[in-house]
């Protein structure tokens, strides 16, 4: 009540999972059907790893991640095609690092920048700004700790998951040359990594669990948007405050 326009706060839907689970692909399709955007947190820190690897900065220091950070640009596309742009410190040239972000060896390296708390900080104030300034009546939000840190108050909160197995199959059907053990031993070692920082392999209280093991793309789209439009159905005198 009382809002105007201009300050109208995006409809939040934060969806964490772990790897391969399918938050990325199965967030974006859900968020195009709603006509909401999309903000994949991930690439952020993965543009960061890239960003370090650029710049010879060690990973593992703190400080230098966080000075780092303090110099570049980031700009990440939350319609349509995702493009993820980083301006190096110093530099002109808004690199376009959309796909190298992606490959084994930036997947490899990232954790390494994720399990600083500082970074984690101003990264997570940074996608709240981002959000903010979206202009947009929903943002689908995705990453690891979106459901308890990011946006603990979203009125939708999805924790998406997977067998270790599925997820493994579908990543290694996109890596050339990968083989599945391989893939999965990358997914485990990365997921270890990462849960000794946040917890994404239970739901928080509130948070609603979607399995996809056995489901197919499609079904795993419409498990999220029924969530959503559930939690509307709930909520409606606030959706309508909110809009
Ligand atoms: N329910 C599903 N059925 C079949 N394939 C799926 C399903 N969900 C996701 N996939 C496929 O699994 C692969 C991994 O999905 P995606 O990249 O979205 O996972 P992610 O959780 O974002 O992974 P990461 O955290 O490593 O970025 C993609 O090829 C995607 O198309
Ligand atoms: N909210 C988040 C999102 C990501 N991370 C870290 O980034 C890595 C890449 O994320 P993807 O979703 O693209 O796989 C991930 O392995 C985490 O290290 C994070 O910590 N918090």
């Amino acid at each position: 009540m009382g809002t105007t326009p201009e300050t109208l706060d995006p409809i939040l839907v934060a969806i964490d999972g772990p790897a391969g689970s399918g938050k990325s692909s199965v967030s974006r399709a859900a968020a195009e059907q709603m006509d909401f955007g999309i903000l994949d947190t991930g690439a952020a820190y993965r543009a960061l790893a890239w960003a370090c690897r650029e710049t010879a900065v060690d990973p593992d220091s703190e400080p230098a991640v966080l000075a780092l950070l303090d110099e570049w640009i980031y700009t990440i596309s939350l319609r349509g095609e995702q493009r993820v742009q980083v301006t190096l410190p110093g530099g002109t040239e808004a690199h376009d690092v959309s796909a190298v972000i992606r490959t084994p060896e930036i997947s490899a390296q990232v954790s390494r920048i994720s399990k600083h708390p500082d970074v984690r900080v101003r990264l997570n104030n940074m996608f709240r700004e981002i959000v903010a300034a979206s202009g947009l009546p929903g943002v689908v939000i995705e990453g690891r700790d979106i459901t308890t840190v990011v946006a603990p108050d979203a009125p939708v909160r999805i924790l998406m998951t997977a067998s270790p197995e599925v997820r493994a199959t579908r990543r290694a059907g996109e890596l050339v040359g990968e083989s599945h053990e391989q893939v999965l031993a990358d997914i485990m070692a990365r997921d270890a990594k990462d849960a000794a920082v946040v917890n994404f392999l239970t739901p928080a209280p509130g948070v609603t669990l979607i399995d996809t093991s056995d489901m197919n793309f499609g079904q795993s789209i419409q498990a999220v948007i029924d969530t959503v439009d559930e939690a509307r159905r709930a909520r409606p005198s606030n959706d309508k405050e909110q809009r």
